[in-house]
């Protein structure tokens, strides 16, 4: 498992702006902290992927690199996916993409208690492909859980990353004990999840504070 918070990393300071109630409101900001934190963790994701050894052609002679063997899948969940999503596009720009709408259904006679709803999901084939899955927030982990088996209809990934900004460590642990097998990168491991499964001290409701409230 990979954590920002747990190392000197400038993606620490996005994490900060996107929790701090005096810069949150700023939708353009949270949505572009997102992307920025995305495209660090593509970074980071990059490091452990297979690469070729590749001669590339300059003008003046020839320069031998590496470069990735085969694009990911990215993946994400709506809302609040979307900005982060963008930001490991924004690395792994020739990747092909899939997108679930999820979101939690609550019971309209108690509002803690909820369902998963998902009522939109399309992806590539993603057979023998590294996957890499995304969301910001990981509370309960039933949306991630979720969203991975229903992409598993395109087929069986070689490798799955799942990565989140803010997680709890109820989620954690959940995702760990469902999805052994995905690898998770972080930006940070709050301390609970309240009544309401939010995380504290988390960031609030990510979907509204990068698309607006919704009724
Ligand atoms: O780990 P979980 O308990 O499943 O909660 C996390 C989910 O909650 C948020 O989505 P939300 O349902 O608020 O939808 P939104 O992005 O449209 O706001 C978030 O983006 C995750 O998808
Ligand atoms: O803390 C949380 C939990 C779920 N969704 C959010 O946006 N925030
Ligand atoms: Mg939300």
């Amino acid at each position: 498992m990979f954590v920002f918070a747990q190392q000197p990393s400038l993606a620490n300071q996005f994490v900060a702006e996107l929790r701090d109630v005096s810069i949150q409101k700023d939708r353009l900001r949270f949505r572009r902290n997102l992307e920025r934190i995305g495209e660090l963790m593509a970074y980071e994701i990059s490091k452990t992927l297979p690469y070729n050894n590749v001669t590339i052609k300059t003008p003046l002679g020839t320069s031998e690199t590496q470069l990735l063997r085969q694009q990911p899948v990215l993946a994400t969940i709506l809302r609040a996916g979307l900005p982060f999503h963008q930001g490991f596009a924004n690395y792994f720009d020739g990747a092909e993409n899939a997108f679930a709408g999820a979101y939690r259904g609550y019971n309209p006679s108690d509002q803690d208690e909820f369902e998963i709803a998902m009522d939109y999901i399309v992806g590539p084939d993603l057979s023998g492909k590294t996957l890499i899955l995304s969301d910001p927030m990981l509370a309960t982990g039933r949306s991630l859980e979720k969203v991975y088996h229903a992409l598993l209809r395109y087929g069986i990934p070689a490798q799955t990353h799942i990565a989140a900004v803010i997680a709890s460590p109820e989620g954690v642990r959940y995702v760990q004990r469902q999805l052994p097998q995905c690898h998770l990168w972080l930006g940070a491991i709050d301390t609970h999840l309240n009544e309401h499964s939010y995380i504290v001290p988390g960031l609030g409701d990510a979907g509204d504070l990068a698309y607006g409230a919704k009724v």
